[in-house]
Formats: structure tokens, sequence, C-alpha cells
């Protein structure tokens, strides 16, 4: 496993005529080879700050990026582009291309004087079709595919790109549950079988602790957090995403879960059977207080209070707002 891009106390920022407006601070970080990152952290953080300046397109006021042996910034156009590709959340994608030209547009930073693919070429394209499950979409025009085809086809021009790292910016943003999923766990096999360091920035913490070998946590004013998902649950760094006062994760349900500091209500039962029903009576949290005492029982489900007994949560809501009061 290397570390193929680094980032050492790095400041980054923009500048506006004589003055710098600092956006990121003392950042550190490593992306190895042959892992997924996923970098995550609140809207106006830096996440895209960041990205810019890995792709050398913004200069660090202070510390240094490396790709492999040298900075972006010193790399020529051209052999950055074999080195590292980029999937933007938004490309600008001409609707009559096909899948096949664009993943061969993967293949520029190679072409010579005549601009044709050679037949090394078209085996990188065919490659990086079969890796995405895309080969048999090769003559579809961009136009007529699904948002999830249309993703796993900039992906493979990425791959066919052929470059170390591979970033992709929100690529899951516009999909559906099941193609978020595959999608990610597609970028997991690909940095795992072609020994790529993909780093991809999400909002998605559910996908990414599901899919990440590696997880960035950015928050305003804290210092990069990196580590593997399961560590960052176990020791409570992922707390770091959140405004803490309002939530918390929940490592025994790997979810984000809301503060409650006085509930209202007190509940007896298994423990999914409290959760799920705490989750509900959370929703209703300004409207739902009882001083008696909730047992959830299961086989069948019921919600028992004194000698009341509700059959769904739904029942228990809609009697309850009556005779609980
Ligand atoms: N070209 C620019 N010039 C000056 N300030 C900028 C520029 N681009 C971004 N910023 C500022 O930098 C800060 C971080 O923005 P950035 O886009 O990096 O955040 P982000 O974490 O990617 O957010 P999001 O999750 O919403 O995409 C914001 O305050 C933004 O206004």
């Amino acid at each position: 496993m290397d570390q193929v891009l680094t980032g050492k106390n790095l400041s980054l920022g923009y500048e506006k005529g004589q003055d710098r407006k600092v956006i990121l601070s003392d950042l550190n970080f490593q992306l190895y080879s042959g892992q997924l990152t996923c970098l995550l952290g609140p809207n106006g953080v830096g996440k895209s700050t960041l990205i810019k300046a890995i792709l050398g397109r913004i200069r660090p006021f202070e510390g240094e990026i490396k790709l492999l042996d040298k900075s972006p910034v010193d790399y020529p156009r051209e052999k950055l582009s074999k080195k590292l590709s980029v999937v933007l959340s938004e490309p600008i994608i001409p609707a009559q291309m096909t899948v096949e030209q664009l993943v061969g547009l993967g293949r520029t930073p190679y072409l010579k004087w005549s601009g044709t693919l050679s037949e090394l070429d078209r085996n990188y394209v065919d490659e990086a079709l079969a890796a995405t499950k895309m080969d048999f979409l090769r003559k579809e025009r961009l136009g007529e595919l699904s948002d999830g085809q249309r993703q796993k086809a900039m992906i493979a021009r990425a791959l066919a790109q052929d470059g170390k790292v591979i970033i992709l910016d929100e690529p899951t943003s516009h999909l559906d549950l099941v193609n978020r999923h595959e999608i990610m766990f597609l970028l997991q096999d690909i940095a795992k079988n072609q020994d790529k360091a993909i780093l991809v920035v999400t909002h998605d913490l559910d996908i990414a602790i599901e899919t990440a070998h590696q997880l960035w946590l950015m928050n305003c004013g804290s210092p990069l957090i990196a580590g593997l998902p399961e560590d960052l649950i176990l020791n409570a760094q992922i707390n770091e995403l959140l405004p803490k006062d309002r939530f918390f994760f929940d490592p025994k349900r790997g979810k984000v879960n809301l503060r409650s500091e006085d509930s209202g209500w007190e509940i007896q039962g298994s423990e999914d059977l409290v959760f799920w029903l705490e989750k509900a009576l959370k929703k209703r949290k300004s409207t739902f207080r009882t001083e008696e005492r909730i047992h959830v029982l299961e086989n069948p489900f019921r919600i028992q209070v004194g000698d009341r007994i509700y059959h769904s949560i739904a029942e228990f809501f809609e009697v309850s707002q009556t005779s609980l009061r």
C-alpha cells in the first residue's frame, strides 16, 4: 500500500488582490493506493477547495501537496492527466456521444499527433468498459443512458486515463439508493483490484461507512481526521462531523441520531423495539408526553400502557392523543 498523494501543513484558500482568504489551515493527509477514501464534511467547509489544490488549480499558501514525486502545480497539464483523473459532479456531456467515444476521451493525454486511438488505447477502453460492466452499452448514446449508467461511463473514462489517483466529486448525488451502493462498491473494487487510490467527496455517511477503506472528516476549525470508518465510530471521532448539541452517531445502529435530553417518556422492552418506537416518538416530541411507563412487546407486536394495548405505533399515537394526556 503506497502513499501516492500527501498533504503536509497545508494552508489553502483564495486570493483577491492583496487579500488572502484562508479556508483550510494545518491540513495533513495521505491517500493510499488500493484504497477507497471518502471525504466528508459540511457544506462550505472546503472540500472542493482541497480538491482544487490537489488538481493543481490553486497553489497552497503554505505547506505542500505531493502527487507521487512532485507537487500537482509543477506537472505539465498533460503529464498530470496521466497521473490523476477526475470525475466532476456536474460534467457537461455531449448527448450524442457514445459511451465508447467518451471512454476513448480518457486516452487523450496519450494520443499522438494523429489523434486516433492505437490498439493499446483501444485495449484500455475495452478494459475500462469491462471493469465498469458497461461493455454492453458501448454503442449507446450518453443522452440515452440512465443517471447511474452515465456515472459508470464517466468512471470508465477516468479508468481509461490510467492514472494512479482518481478523484470523484459527489458521484452518487443524483442516484437512487441501489445505484449509489452499486457505484460505491464498484469504486471499492476498482481501488482494490487495480491498485488505484480513489478519493470520493460525498455527503452520504451511511454508504461511505459501508464501502470506504478510509474516511477523511473535515469540520470547520478542526484538523482533518483520517482513519478506518470502524475506528472512527468506535473512538467516537465520527461525531466531529455533527453539531454535537443536536446530533450523535449511534455506534450500535451505525446511524446519526437526534439527541433528546428530556424525552418525556419511558419505554421498556427489547432493544430493537424500543429503538423504533423511540424513533417514531422523537418525530412527535413536541406533541407527545406521558407519565406512564410504556412497554413494548413482541410476538405479536404490541404496545402496552397501563392496561391499554395498541397493535401498531400508528394506533398508539391515534388513541393516545386523547387518552394519555
Ligand atoms: N473562487 C473562490 N473565491 C473565493 N472564495 C471561494 C471560492 N470558491 C469557494 N470559496 C469559499 O470557500 C469556502 C469553502 O468552499 P468549498 O466549495 O471548498 O466548500 P465545500 O466543502 O466543497 O462545500 P459543499 O459541500 O457545499 O460543496 C466557502 O466559504 C466558499 O465561499
